[in-house]
């Protein structure tokens, strides 16, 4: 069962979670906080629950000032770092929080599906209202589509090792339509209000920012400032999956693109991590339909690159209109009227971000092309693979 309550113990964490953009936007999110034991936290949902809580605390704490605060103090950091330890997931506010845990049903005991997103509502956000609740809901209603289609793996690696090529070729149907339904679900939801500005204030990293050139002290916890990457979309396990399975290897020419990829994989639930191993270790997708010569299953595997380079090149749109578009009307505005307050102080922190300001536009067209590239052609197909 998924959580979204914590025992009455923590409840003051609980509760300044739940209270944040009211508190950032006051700038009353302060130092006093009670030191908590982590010690009546049960099994694996609370421990996510807890997680997601402080992450959303510790990145207000940070960025309500705009990035002044550089050391967390000890009543959030030293819980915050024994609950991540256990996790194995970073200090840090991650997608794994902040979408895949950050979420109840409006309606618990109502017949809606879980997955309609009328009846689904955030736990935690950051000041900003529908506009990051929309993002939050947005990417967990594409990580839902994703289910299928992580569902048909084993299915696929099943039928690799037992020649059976029809299962093979059902199971890459699956792929394939899951991942337009990834697609069909963030665009279903293009008319929700909804801008990753706050979030990429709120969300930024303390990890090559030269705000924060030596990274954030966890008071009671380590000697030294530590550097984490904030939470993006990219810490997502659904298309790195994909990408192991088909065989994309964003290397090649992308030296910068690999690396902050598999950088990324450090902020996945280990479990997800493991997965994409095994995947990647297994035998390979791509080599057994060319040794086939089978035009269905290359057909079949090739639609799901297909879909895959549909799905960056929508995804290249949404940052467009979500981030770029907003991040450069902010900036006019400030220009204009040279606004202070939390938000618009955060402002010069996204062009240090993730990837890089503008930079990651170069960088999603690179992905997309690379996974272009992994189209298998019927010349590829009678070359002898070994
Ligand atoms: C409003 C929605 C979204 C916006 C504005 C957005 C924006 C971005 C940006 C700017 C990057 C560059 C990396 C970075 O700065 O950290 C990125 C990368 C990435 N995003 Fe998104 N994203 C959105 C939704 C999603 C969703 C829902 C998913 C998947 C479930 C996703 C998956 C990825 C992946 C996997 C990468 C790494 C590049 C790649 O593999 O294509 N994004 N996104």
């Amino acid at each position: 069962k998924h959580s979204t309550e914590l025992p009455d113990y923590y409840a003051p964490w609980m509760k300044v979670a739940a209270t944040l953009p009211h508190l950032i936007e006051g700038h009353q999110l302060r130092r006093e906080m009670p030191l908590l034991s982590t010690r009546y936290l049960q099994g694996h949902r609370q421990l996510r629950l807890a997680h997601l809580a402080l992450g959303f605390i510790t990145m207000g704490y940070v960025w309500q000032g705009g990035g002044r605060q550089t050391i967390l103090p000890r009543a959030l950091a030293v819980p915050y770092c024994t609950i991540s330890e256990l996790l194995d997931l970073p200090p840090i506010l991650v997608y794994a929080d902040c979408v895949l845990a950050n979420w109840k049903k409006r309606d618990p005991r109502g017949n809606k599906p879980v997955h309609s997103a009328g009846n689904l509502d955030i736990l935690f956000s950051f000041p900003g209202g529908d506009s990051n609740k929309g993002f939050f809901l947005v990417s967990l209603l594409v990580e839902a589509a994703a289910a299928a289609g992580i569902k048909a793996i084993p299915v696929i690696v099943n039928a690799i090792l037992h020649h059976d090529r029809c299962s093979l070729e059902t199971a890459l149907q699956d792929v394939a339509l899951s991942i337009c339904q990834m697609r069909e679900a963030a665009h279903s939801e293009r008319d929700r209000p909804c801008s990753c500005f706050s979030l990429h204030v709120f969300g930024t990293s303390w990890k090559d920012n030269f705000l924060m050139p030596e990274g954030l002290v966890y008071e009671g916890v380590w000697d030294s400032p530590k550097q984490f990457s904030g939470g993006s979309a990219a810490q997502s396990s659904t298309l790195p999956c994909f990408d192991v399975l088909l065989g994309i290897q964003h290397s090649a020419a992308q030296g910068f693109s690999a690396e902050y990829l598999s950088c990324m994989r450090d902020y996945m639930p280990a479990a997800h991590r493991a997965f994409i191993q095994t995947l990647a270790s297994g035998p390979s997708l791509r080599q057994f339909v060319l040794a086939t010569g089978d035009a269905g299953l290359r057909a079949a595997f090739n639609r799901c690159v297909s879909a895959l380079v549909d799905l960056r090149s929508y995804h290249i749109q949404i940052a467009t209109k979500y981030i770029t578009i907003p991040a450069g009307r902010c900036r006019a505005e400030q220009q204009q009227h040279q606004l202070g307050g939390c938000v618009h102080e955060g402002t010069s922190v996204l062009s240090e971000r993730g990837t890089g300001g503008t930079g990651f536009m170069r960088f999603l067209k690179g992905v997309r092309d690379t996974t272009r590239k992994a189209q298998l052609t019927e010349q590829e197909a009678t070359v002898p693979t070994h």
